[in-house]
């Protein structure tokens, strides 16, 4: 491969007449430009280290006026001292309450953000951006290597194009002062003869680009699928730790904007980079045969430039942090969309759409303050930019291309014809013009680097915390105050206060679930139970009680992994002889047949040899064999979340029981609105199918069917005991 590019440049060195002695001279004009891009390169460091200064805990508040402002540490301290201002939001973030409102609007929720580094253009990003290269190109040999490949041989091919047409347009100039009409005929056709792959080219970079973004973002989304549904990381990131919120936003929006943002960079940064060093050469064979010195022509051009960068340098607003935060702003903005949508009815009967309309105001008047801002930025260096690099460029490249014309005459063995001065006029100007509009654009890349720098962050850190999470090492802010009991001397806490987990989870040997000294702690950190001791052997069926938020479903999710076991030791059998129902059933997408079989796919069905007469049976269980008739079949697609009435989602949830017949049953609440005899008959089903049932219940009814009853006392104490017939009895009436 190397040995086809070298040999087509020494071609075109050749076709176009540059002498290789004189090569040497053009790759010193390059070297001096190259020169001009290092010294703008401590412009982006620098740039970014300023930034980085900037490293403490900023809090973004939104004014009465809706402005964004910061404030400092010391302000950040003060509020996290005042809990009584704080509101969780959904994701685990700490905001603020509004405290007051101004026209009826309360203010947007102020975000405290993950102490960290502002995104930009620093060592932080370029780690990250190589992480996540490897991930978009796992091997030179891989797909996206060879449309890489591909897209760079394309860039070269244009820019020797772009060379080609402006030579061939200075001789048709030459040809037209000399009133030559054969050749200028000639070269004319010659000229639209290359019209046709140049713009075939053209629009094939443009294919290329889009091509490799697709093909990077499907990498990319892969990658993140496999971390995000591994382990009920899902879960744990938006439970246990607080660093990511609204990862729906950042897996399809963010991926998309980064992987986009890349690819177009790509082309954006090299073709460019080709531009200048062939142009440069063209440039300096003209010059050369204009019998003019190639040397000042280029060094006034890399000090103009080399200014120019400077002044951009100093003048350059923060994007990479600016479009990380609008990336947040939209993505809270989209979270309440989704809050009304999934809350539709409970919002309709409470008549609580102004409310609802308020924070979608309030929250779009963030992003369209964010917004403002950033215009209002671009505005002015936009204007600053296009000043410099359009006309104080121009002025400079008017000075380079008349300076061999001004000397050449002098110069012995210089061409000095009108002709040839038009000639080179016309093919330096040509030049000129695509050079400064290459140099241009590496240098307006900046600004698209540093917003890369911002998505970059963005998905970058978004990997770490699945990565992180995964391996159970969570971090959230922790606002409540810990409970008196939390001082229980088993639980270790490491020099950042976070929790550790250092409990023992094994695999029971008797199929039976155990817990010894285990404390049950939720996410934020407190304790509910101090610890907890107690044996559930297969066929002693558990009855848990006790006040709301005792922690009686946090038992069930410590059991399920879903909660670390800080300390202690937990047996249990493996994950599938526990099935767990919550007391909000989840339907899923897909037909009548996908609801029982859930999280069973119908291949899982076939596989386990199971029919639809078996799933039939499952449902007559919970007295819901109508539902296939009623519904137009096994196969029958319906939003059943809607569909289905409370009482016959939660009797779809217990009979997946029956399809599964897991060895343990974990009903939280899960009959809470099916009538008592419809309930017990599940339940004695459920006995007589050999499950073990641990259950939660508020309903006096329910205590016949078990033979332990666990008590909390809402104060992090418990009892164990047995129960004994008179108590079902009595319990029952
Ligand atoms: N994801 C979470 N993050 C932080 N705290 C939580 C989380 N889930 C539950 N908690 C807290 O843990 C405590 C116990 O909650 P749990 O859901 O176990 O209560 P419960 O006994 O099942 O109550 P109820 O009878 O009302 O269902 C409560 O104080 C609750 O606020």
């Amino acid at each position: 491969m190397p040995s086809v590019v070298s040999k087509y440049v020494d071609d075109t060195i050749q076709k176009y007449s540059i002498p290789k002695e004189k090569l040497s001279q053009g790759v010193l004009g390059l070297a001096i430009l190259l020169y001009g891009c290092k010294i703008g390169y401590p412009y982006l460091q620098k740039a970014c280290s300023r930034t980085n200064t900037k490293k403490s805990k900023k809090v973004y508040r939104i004014n009465s006026n809706g402005e964004l402002s910061g404030c400092s540490d010391s302000d950040e301290e003060r509020r996290m001292n005042n809990n009584n201002n704080k509101l969780a939001v959904p994701n685990g973030n700490v905001s603020e309450l509004p405290n007051g409102k101004k026209n009826g609007v309360p203010k947007a929720p102020v975000k405290i953000k993950e102490q960290g580094s502002v995104p930009g253009v620093n060592k932080e990003f370029l780690l990250q951006l190589q992480k996540l290269v490897k991930i978009m190109i796992p091997g030179a040999w891989s797909t996206e290597g060879a449309l890489l490949a591909i897209h760079t041989l394309t860039l070269i091919t244009r820019t020797f194009m772009s060379i080609y047409v402006a030579t061939m347009e200075g001789k048709m100039v030459k040809f037209i002062v000399q009133r030559d009409i054969r050749n200028f005929s000639i070269m004319l056709l010659k000229w639209l003869g290359v019209a046709l792959p140049a713009t075939f080219l053209n629009s094939m970079i443009r294919y290329l680009e889009n091509k490799l973004a697709l093909q990077f973002r499907s990498r990319l989304v892969n990658h993140a699928y496999g971390l995000y549904f591994k382990d009920q990381t899902y879960y744990r990131v938006s439970n246990m730790d607080g660093r990511v919120e609204n990862a729906d936003h950042r897996l399809t929006d963010d991926i998309t904007a980064f992987t986009s943002s890349i690819a177009h960079l790509y082309s954006h940064l090299t073709k460019p980079l080709f531009d200048c060093a062939l142009i440069g050469l063209a440039l300096a064979h003209s010059t050369k045969k204009m019998g003019a010195a190639i040397i000042p022509g280029p060094v006034l051009a890399i000090a103009v430039i080399s200014c120019t960068a400077q002044i951009l340098r100093v003048l350059s607003p923060k994007f990479g942090a600016l479009v990380a935060e609008e990336a947040d702003r939209k993505a809270y903005l989209r979270s309440i969309h989704s809050r009304v949508i999934t809350n539709a009815e409970e919002i309709a009967f409470y008549g609580g759409h102004k409310v609802e309309l308020t924070h979608l105001e309030a929250a779009y008047q963030s992003l369209v303050s964010h917004k403002n801002t950033i215009f209002m930025q671009r505005l002015w260096y936009v204007v600053l930019e296009q000043f410099l690099m359009k006309y104080v460029w121009s002025g400079t490249g008017m000075i380079m291309i008349s300076l061999p014309i001004i000397a050449g005459s002098r110069m012995p063995g210089g061409a000095d014809s009108v002709s040839d001065r038009t000639q080179y006029l016309t093919t330096a100007r040509n030049l000129l013009v695509n050079g400064a509009d290459a140099v241009e654009r590496l240098m307006s890349s900046y600004k698209e680097v540093v917003e890369l720098a911002g998505y970059t962050s963005r998905v970058g850190a978004m990997f770490d915390v699945f990565e992180e999470v995964s391996e159970g090492k969570y971090k959230k802010t922790t606002v409540n105050s810990i409970k008196q009991w939390s001082t229980t001397p088993s639980l270790q806490y490491d020099s950042n206060g976070q929790l550790l987990v250092k409990g023992i989870i094994r695999n029971s040997p008797d199929g039976s679930i155990s817990l010894k000294d285990v404390p049950i702690v939720t996410p934020n950190g407190d304790v509910v139970i101090p610890s907890l001791t107690l044996t559930m052997k297969p066929g002693n069926h558990l009855l848990i009680t006790g006040p709301n938020g005792c922690g009686k479903s946090s038992l069930f999710r410590v059991l399920s992994g879903l909660w670390p076991v800080y300390a202690g030791e937990l047996q249990r059998p493996l994950n599938c002889s526990m099935f767990y129902i919550p007391q909000r059933p989840y339907m899923t997408l897909g037909s009548l047949r996908e609801q029982v079989i859930y999280p069973d796919s119908v291949s899982d069905m076939k596989k386990k040899g199971l029919s639809d007469t078996d799933l039939e049976k499952c449902l007559a269980r919970v007295s819901l064999a109508h539902l296939v008739t009623r519904e137009g079949g096994w196969d029958a697609a319906a939003d059943w979340k809607d569909v289905l009435s409370g009482g016959e989602k939660q009797r779809m949830a217990v009979a997946r029981l029956f399809y599964h017949k897991p060895a343990f049953a974990l009903l939280d609440e899960c009959t809470s609105a099916v009538s008592i005899d419809v309930e017990s008959n599940m339940y004695q089903a459920a006995k007589d199918a050999g499950i073990t049932l641990l259950t939660i219940t508020h309903r006096p009814s329910l205590w016949k069917f078990h033979t332990q009853l666990l008590q909390f006392d809402g104060q992090g104490g418990w009892k164990l005991t047995d129960l004994t017939d008179e108590q079902k009895t009595s319990e029952s009436l």
